[in-house]
């Protein structure tokens, strides 16, 4: 059974008033105060079908100082039921669907798009959240009062919840993990890594990753001292921590950074960087970039993105490191000498960190990887442009699809005779070997080191992938 959230005794808030009216999503003067845990529920059903069916980034709407507004509005501890609703759903969405299928006497009507979502926000309640089975059905069907549209089906939402919840030992059995992936995306997976290898990751999607530090100097120390374990990469795992990064010890003195073990590996490949003029071409927010620093670069971080940059300069300032920064297009770079090592750690369908973004499979599709394949064949283009004779570059990103990955690599290095591979050695990754390629790249999976369901404390790992090239 996947971890449950905080049993709550009535699944209720004191509900502020959660609607301006702006956008019309709490109907018919409704106002959440009449009915406790009612708005945390209605917010969720909102978002749940802007994350589907309009393909908006989960982040962007859960956010407490920047995201929704109906979320905003919620005191915490309904903002903390409403992203336990949002990321169980996401995560178990073909188990959930499956169930509801079960109790189902025929199919929903095909335009009762919010009724969907509303079964949904009470379907995840009963199967995998703490909250009382009861409190999470009345509100689904006061959720479909309060909904012009939804309120003819308030006595079948009530029935099929109800059932749910009778047979929910049986109903939130996850039969294939790869049921939670949508068609489109194991689909690829199968075709990459085939069945048996998308079962075990589609599994370890199921389970939220654990908290993960780069740390500047003595992992072992610092493992014992916050309670974790030091990975065979120098990466310290955090097994099950749930709080405010701010308050652990050594954030203040700046001495880690949250950072998966897989991400921390791409700047690893280059190995001592003292006395080399280094670039972070695709750089914010700046995990990667503090890494080349630590490792004794003089770096050149640069991004397209100004607020993003903004917030690597504070991560950088909390890490007392020091980098130039540039804001602004590869393409329009001209720094005055090339570089003896470049990261290009372009944009990407981000399907490597599933367990952290459930959303991801829904709000992104097999075309926008054709789309961000392209930009990163040319921004590989125009990193190498930047490379000084006898350079290394490292290329990488955290999507598992080839298409982003292997295959940008295969065509650069089929059209560029200058450009070779520069192959990763077993003895530079020790403890981690696993994850190298029989031609020499990192290749990464959340199903390595065990999953983080089987192992809590050193299973999963992010997926990436990251080539080491050379100039000739
Ligand atoms: C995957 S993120 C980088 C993460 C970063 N390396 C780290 O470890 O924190 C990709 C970055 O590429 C930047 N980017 C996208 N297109 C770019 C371009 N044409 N020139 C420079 N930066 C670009 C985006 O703004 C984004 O910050």
């Amino acid at each position: 059974m996947p971890g449950k959230a905080p049993r709550r005794d009535d699944g209720v808030g004191n509900g502020p008033r959660i609607s301006d009216g702006a956008d019309g999503f709490v109907p018919d003067g409704y106002a959440a105060n009449d009915r406790p845990g009612l708005g945390a529920r209605l917010v969720a059903t909102k978002l749940l079908s802007a994350i589907v069916d309009a393909r908006t980034s989960a982040d962007g709407l859960l956010d407490a100082a920047g995201g929704h507004p109906g979320f905003r509005a919620l005191e915490g501890r309904d903002q903390g039921l409403v992203k336990a609703i949002i990321l169980s759903a996401l995560r178990f969405r073909g188990t959930i669907s499956r169930a509801l299928d079960a109790c189902l006497d025929r199919p929903l009507p095909p335009n009762a798009a919010a009724l969907k979502h509303i079964l949904h926000v009470g379907a995840t309640q009963i199967l995998f959240l703490d909250v009382p089975d009861s409190a999470a059905v009345d509100l689904a069907v006061a959720a479909a009062n309060v909904d012009s549209r939804s309120r003819r089906f308030a006595g079948m939402i009530n029935a099929v919840l109800r059932r749910l919840s009778r047979e929910k030992d049986a109903l939130r059995e996850v039969a294939t993990a790869t049921e939670n992936m949508p068609d489109w995306l194991a689909a690829r997976m199968v075709a990459a890594y085939g069945p048996e290898r998308t079962e075990a990751i589609a599994r370890a999607h199921l389970t939220p990753a654990p908290l993960d530090l780069t740390v500047k100097r003595d992992p072992a120390g610092w493992a014992g001292k916050l309670g974790g374990v030091a990975l065979p990469n120098g990466t310290v795992r955090l097994g099950s921590f749930d709080g405010p990064v701010t308050a652990l010890e050594g954030f203040a003195e700046g001495e880690w950074w949250v950072q998966d073990a897989a991400a921390a590996l791409p700047a690893q490949l280059f190995g001592d960087l003292t006395g080399k003029r280094v670039a972070d071409l695709c750089a914010a927010p700046g995990g990667k970039t503090a890494q080349l620093i630590a490792a004794g670069g003089a770096v050149t971080a640069l991004d397209i993105n100004a607020n993003r940059m903004k917030r690597l300069k504070a991560n950088l300032a909390r890490l007392s490191l020091e980098a130039e920064t540039v804001v602004g297009d590869i393409a329009a770079f001209e720094p005055a000498e090339p570089f003896d090592a470049i990261l290009l750690d372009a944009p990407c369908s981000s399907t490597g960190t599933i367990r952290r973004h459930p959303d991801v499979p829904y709000t992104k599709d097999a075309e926008e990887i054709a789309k961000l394949a392209g930009v990163q064949a040319r921004l590989l283009g125009e990193a190498v442009r930047l490379l000084a004779p006898g350079g290394r570059l490292v290329f990488s990103n955290c999507s598992l699809d080839p298409a982003e990955g292997e295959a940008i690599v295969a065509a650069l290095l089929t059209d560029r005779s200058d450009i070779v591979r520069d192959p990763v050695q077993p003895g530079e990754l020790p403890g981690m070997e696993f994850a190298l390629t029989p031609e020499g790249d990192l290749r990464t999976t959340p199903d390595m080191m065990g999953g983080a369901a089987d192992a809590p404390a050193t299973g999963g790992l992010d997926g990436f992938y990251a080539a080491r090239l050379k100039r000739i």
